[in-house]
């Protein structure tokens, strides 16, 4: 807590400056004047001095606060004129101590003895103490009662307001401060329940209204209240401390944190007063800004006289995401992914059963690829994720979506266990899914299906036939047989599983595939896990949202529904949603919209928090402090030659204390496939002289992947060298400003080829370098020769304009080429 001048904490304390020096030099703290600062030290001597005033135990002693509940009743004995009304009033109090060394609480109820007239003990389930506090014909309390003086009527669920005790005007003012602190406790509340103010005489023996304020005036809410207040203030400026008082009980809402300054605002008081009360009631010096559990808020909030009522934030997206699923569960179709090593037969062996089981099934269907399909057989459905390999999968997974029931992995009869079924087999291990193995390509004479099963048991993959727990199927994709046995194994491995889920209720599903269709918009492939998706419903998808205008099934017909299991097309979301997305449904579109708001806020800041990560700066910052130890790049290059040299370049530059790991690479641009892997292995991606696809571009602008490209070796190897040695100089940073596409190619005499190109992004500039770029790879770098709109030259064309660009001294652009013109900038980097 920073420290405070002697003025700034008579302020807080609602005490003069003087009052509050005396009190200091009282407590032992002398020489103080306006301008000193006081220790948090001599606060606490003055507190524990002023506590001894007060007769309460000193600071480490246990803290004893104690909360009070009083509950007020109406009961009606007689009938007619006769009819009488008691006011019974119920009181508990909760005594919490507080142990200095310890934050345990001990609980112990006591009942408040009342000073009543008559005192009667009623079995009521809480210890009761019931006070008459009025005797009134009730026929006769509207009409012929003046408010000054009619008891008030009492609302059973009113809530009770407060004044402050009242103390004998006469009393010796130390006297009645003490007696205004020991009163606090018992009184307080009493005399402001509304239930008191009895007609001519006072409810509670020894304490009138007339006794109390002097001023003959009704006790209640209003003037009333400030009277009882200020006279108390004067009283307890005495010592210069006084109960913070409010005339009206609050309903707090305590969430699990709250600063004290909010906490004041809840209870429209200031926050001096909770400072203040937390320093008088709980010996603890806080702060304005000071954070408070919710135990402790709610303590205060009761002991300051108001209801607290606990509660914890729910956002619109925990109500949505956290909605019930319920009804009859059905068994629903097992969800089949299919991996193993390139050239296996996976492809082959999932277009084989959708020909055979899906084409043949539904005549007229046509069949499309949607990401998933449903097919049924003898021993049930199956639907398999026709996205084969294991990034999809590992996308998936990164993405909290464990979708796959069975994972069939495809091993080739004639060439066996290979790196990727290897792979496989520990994503497969990794998720706990189930195995059934499928060795293909028995149609082949080099197939061998001993073999096959030897290498997977030195994998830990048992066959059944040889004692372990794994289904091996032999088949051929070509010749499709066994095919149905793997099926049956499926189907087998699936029921051991008793695979449910309900089919009413909301819907629920994940997100396997996403495209943006230019004639239908965004079109999502959603497996429905649970419920039953409707046309018609409204839906949350990751960050999208949206009512499905069409739902499309695998045979590319229109359906009205899809249950458990059902992969089917949806249209009609804001926007597209990514592979692994949750999809449910949503009462109403505002519900929705907000729960998308609010995810796409948190992503943002989740976003945020990675792009920092991942610059590549940070990261070796980072590495500076000795944070990270592994760097991982995933490198991809226009040439194999190239991706040697960079790898055996950048491996070297490796350490004793960090180690730069080339984790993937390869020739080609950059695509999804290594957006994913560098998500799943938090690396970064180089690209030298290739290009990330659109796909790949848009997983690495959301998910704030660190992404560099280079076209120069000794630069891309440089750059790290000097990042890892932490000598961050200057950066040449390239920004590409400008894209055009060839449209057309001409010859034009005198001055050779001419592209005539479409500006696609950003803005053509004549003086700028530029690339040629073919499939993504840069296939020339040079400047511009010729930049022109029309007949005239032009120095820039911006985005969505036609040009004719001619390339110096290149001849070779063709149609489809694209043409990326860049600028070079210096720019400065610190290490922080
Ligand atoms: N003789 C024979 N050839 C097969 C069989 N299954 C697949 N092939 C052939 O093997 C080659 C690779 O098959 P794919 O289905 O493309 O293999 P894949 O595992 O999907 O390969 P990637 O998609 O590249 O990973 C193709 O030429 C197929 O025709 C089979 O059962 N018998």
């Amino acid at each position: 807590m920073a420290e405070v001048s002697i003025k700034q904490f008579s302020e807080t304390l609602n005490l003069s400056v003087d009052k509050l020096i005396s009190q200091l030099n009282e407590s032992g703290v002398k020489g103080k004047t306006e301008a000193d600062t006081i220790s948090e030290d001599e606060k606490r001597t003055l507190l524990n001095y002023l506590k001894g005033l007060h007769g309460e135990v000193a600071e480490d002693a246990p803290k004893k606060v104690t909360l009070r509940r009083k509950q007020t009743l109406n009961l009606s004995a007689g009938s007619g004129s006769g009819k009488r009304t008691v006011n019974v009033e119920v009181r508990k109090k909760r005594t919490y101590v507080k142990k200095p060394e310890t934050t345990e609480e001990v609980v112990e109820e006591v009942i408040e003895p009342i000073q009543t007239e008559a005192v009667v003990e009623t079995p009521v389930v809480e210890e009761v103490v019931v006070e008459t506090v009025s005797e009134t014909p009730v026929d006769v309390v509207a009409e012929e009662v003046p408010e000054e003086i009619m008891p008030k009527k009492i609302d059973k669920t009113a809530a009770p307001e407060i004044v402050a005790a009242p103390v004998a005007a006469k009393e010796d003012h130390s006297k009645a401060a003490k007696k205004a602190k020991d009163q606090k406790h018992h009184d307080s509340r009493k005399k402001n329940d509304g239930v008191d103010g009895p007609k001519g005489k006072a409810a509670t023996k020894g304490r009138s209204f007339n006794e109390g304020n002097g001023n003959g005036r009704r006790p209640g809410k209003g003037r009333k209240g400030q009277a009882d207040k200020r006279h108390v203030a004067q009283l307890d400026n005495e010592h210069g401390f006084q109960k913070p008082t409010e005339p009206v009980v609050k309903e707090v809402k305590v969430p699990e944190s709250i600063t004290l300054a909010a906490l004041a605002e809840q209870m429209s008081v200031k926050t001096g007063e909770v400072i203040k009360f937390m320093m008088m009631e709980l010996g603890t010096m806080a702060t304005i800004n000071q954070v408070l559990d919710q135990e402790t808020a709610m303590l205060i909030v009761e002991e300051m006289g108001h209801k607290a009522i606990p509660f914890t934030e729910i956002t619109v997206e925990d109500e949505v995401v956290n909605q019930e699923y319920h009804g009859a569960t059905v068994t629903r179709s097992p969800v089949v992914t299919i991996m193993g090593h390139v050239d296996h037969g996976k492809t082959s062996l999932l277009d084989y059963i959708r020909k055979a089981k899906v084409v043949s099934g539904e005549a007229g269907g046509i069949t499309q690829h949607i990401g998933a399909y449903h097919v049924d057989t003898d021993k049930g459905g199956v639907t398999f994720i026709d996205t084969p390999g294991h990034a999809a999968f590992t996308a998936m997974r990164a993405r909290g979506a464990d979708i796959t029931d069975v994972i069939v992995i495809v091993v080739a009869a004639d060439d066996g266990v290979m790196p990727q079924t290897k792979e496989a087999i520990q994503h497969a291990k990794a998720s706990g899914v189930g195995i059934v193995v499928a060795v293909n390509k028995m149609d082949k004479e080099t197939a061998n299906m001993d073999r096959v099963m030897q290498e997977l048991v030195a994998e830990e993959v048992i066959p059944e036939a040889w004692g372990g727990d794994v289904q091996f199927v032999p088949v051929s994709a070509k010749t499709g047989m066994g095919i149905d046995d793997l099926l049956d194994a499926i189907s087998l491995q699936s029921e051991m599983l008793e695979l449910e889920a309900p089919t009413e209720g909301p819907a629920k599903g994940v997100v396997v595939e996403s495209r943006l269709d230019k004639g239908r918009g965004t079109v999502a492939t959603v497996l429905v896990q649970s419920g039953t998706l409707k046309k018609g419903d409204i839906v949350l998808c990751g960050m999208e949202y949206g009512r499905v205008r069409l739902l499309v099934n695998d045979a590319g017909q229109s359906v009205e529904e899809a249950g458990p299991s059902i992969p089917v097309e949806i249209l009609g979301l804001s926007g597209v949603p990514v592979a692994g997305d949750e999809m449910i449904t949503v009462e109403s579109e505002r519900k929705a919209r907000e729960a998308a708001v609010f995810r796409q806020g948190k992503f943002k800041e989740l976003k945020i928090a990675r792009q920092q990560k991942s610059k590549l700066e940070n990261m070796f910052n980072k590495m500076a402090e000795g944070d990270i130890q592994n760097v991982n790049i995933i490198l991809k290059a226009d040439v194999q030659g190239s991706i040697e040299a960079i790898s055996d370049a950048l491996t070297k530059l490796s350490n004793d204390e960090i180690k730069v790991n080339v984790i993937s690479s390869g020739v080609g641009g950059i695509n999804e496939s290594d957006a994913n892997l560098a998500i799943a292995s938090d690396a970064l991606i180089f690209g030298f002289n290739v290009r990330a696809d659109a796909s790949a571009k848009r997983i690495i602008d959301s998910e704030g992947i660190g992404l560099k490209y280079y076209s120069i070796i000794y630069e891309i190897v440089d750059e790290v060298k000097r990042a890892v040695e932490g000598k961050l100089a200057p950066d040449i940073q390239e920004n590409i400003v400008g894209v055009a596409d060839v449209r057309e190619v001409f010859k034009a005499p005198k001055i050779g080829l001419i592209a005539g190109c479409m500006v696609t992004e950003g803005t053509v500039k004549r003086n700028n370098p530029i690339r040629v770029l073919r499939d993504n790879v840069v296939i020339y770098e040079g400047n511009l020769e010729s930049l022109r709109r029309f007949k005239d030259d032009a120095n820039e064309v911006n985005k969505g304009m036609e040009c004719g660009i001619g390339v110096k001294d290149y001849n070779d652009v063709k149609v489809g080429d694209q043409i990326e013109c860049y600028e070079r900038v210096e720019v400065k980097r610190t290490l922080d």
